[in-house]
């Protein structure tokens, strides 16, 4: 009789735990956008007239001494997913271990952190610094700042210099890792720039929205409370990253729940920070043509999350448990043919 009972009970609280995921699915269903549709619209076609550059040149803003992957994740994804070139700014030690990597990546041994600088020389360090990462600034098309980028106070000042500038050029900046703990300790680095592209994970998003709104997040009205909070921060876009990515410009929200991979290694938001910024400066480019009227940040992290999500899974396919980071940027390039292939 017991067993009996224990049997029903399971099996209500199985239907019960079905009707909420369907329930949460229908709520959701509004706000679910098609993201593949977005992809296919803003990868470029391969013309044998383009020269190299005009795929796009991303720089990654990070690498420390104590994380080198970060970067290097995000920067190869970059390429991998179709950009020409890949930048990395990072630290003089981290540099020589970022190249060794790989030999695809332009890596830039410019910053340094307080270890390595007597407080005297902090200035003229910071002023070199700038004037070195300024000379390539406007050729980029895209800056991602924070991955692996660590929290030394004089590091993270020299990065907020070249924000400043980074924002006078217009060019466009996703902000992921330690970006977030810099922005959200130094909001008007970003408030009111709409090229500004936000990437909080779990515990940098309750940072963000303890910081700027004053209160906890709240799961009940996720959607809303990511609205208020992009519209808070004067437009920019965030990309709250989760079992399903929620998108807001602080104008609308949207969705990507499709694809994913239940194995959670670190490093997949590096891999997504490269993604976006692949995605952006290619919907930047159709925009400049007329042939997009959607905020492109939107874009961008519409079809970044879904590329992630997708070679995720594919990924997840082949080595269940044992899915590295490593191996979903080599599905990278699968996954885009599979969604949009090369004529
Ligand atoms: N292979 C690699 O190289 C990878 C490197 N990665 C890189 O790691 C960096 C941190 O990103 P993450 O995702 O670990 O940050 P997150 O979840 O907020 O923190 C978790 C907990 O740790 C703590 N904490 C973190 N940093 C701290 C610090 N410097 N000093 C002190 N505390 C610190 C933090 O404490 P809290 O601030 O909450 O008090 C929280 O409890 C970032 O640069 C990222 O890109 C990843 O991309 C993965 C692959
Ligand atoms: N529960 C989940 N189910 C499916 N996909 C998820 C889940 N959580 C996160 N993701 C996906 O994994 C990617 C990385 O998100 P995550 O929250 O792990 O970032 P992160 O903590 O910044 O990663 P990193 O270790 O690189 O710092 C996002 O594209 C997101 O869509
Ligand atoms: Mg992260």
């Amino acid at each position: 009789m017991q067993q009996c009972y224990g049997s029903i009970i399971r099996r209500q609280q199985h239907l019960i735990r079905c009707l909420s995921t369907k329930m949460q699915s229908f709520s959701m269903s509004g706000l679910e956008v098609d993201a593949v549709s977005v992809l296919r619209s803003l990868a470029p076609a391969l013309d044998p007239n383009k020269h190299k550059g005009q795929a796009g040149k991303i720089a990654v803003l990070g690498g420390c001494r104590e994380y080198t992957g970060a970067p290097y994740f995000t920067a190869i994804s970059a390429l991998k997913i179709g950009a020409d070139l890949s930048h990395v700014i990072c630290t003089k030690d981290a540099a020589p271990v970022i190249k060794s990597y790989s030999p695809e990546l332009i890596v830039h041994p410019l910053l340094e952190e307080s270890y390595n600088v007597r407080d005297e020389d902090k200035q003229s360090i910071s002023t070199r610094v700038l004037a070195e990462v300024d000379k390539w600034l406007e050729r980029f098309d895209c800056l991602v700042i924070g991955p692996g980028l660590g929290r030394d106070p004089f590091l993270l000042d020299c990065v907020s210099e070249i924000m400043k500038h980074a924002r006078r050029s217009n060019v466009p900046m996703v902000i992921d890792g330690d970006g977030l703990f810099l922005v959200t300790n130094c909001l008007e680095l970003v408030s009111g720039y709409p090229l500004a592209v936000l990437t909080p994970n779990i515990n940098e998003y309750k940072r963000l929205v303890q910081k700027v709104l004053n209160c906890d997040v709240n799961d009940q009205d996720g959607p809303q409370q990511l609205l208020s909070l992009a519209n808070s921060i004067g437009g920019v876009t965030i990309l709250r990253k989760g079992h399903s990515d929620y998108i807001s410009d602080g104008k609308e929200v949207k969705s990507v729940s499709i694809y994913g991979s239940p194995r959670r290694c670190g490093g997949q938001g590096d891999i997504l920070s490269g993604s976006v910024a692949v995605f952006l400066a290619w919907a930047r480019q159709l925009a400049s043509k007329g042939e997009h009227n959607t905020n492109p940040a939107m874009l961008g992290c519409i079809a970044g999350s879904a590329l992630m999500r997708k070679a995720a899974s594919v990924a997840f396919e082949d080595k269940k448990r044992s899915t590295l980071t490593t191996d979903i940027i080599e599905c990278l390039g699968r996954s885009l043919e599979d969604i949009c292939p090369v004529h």
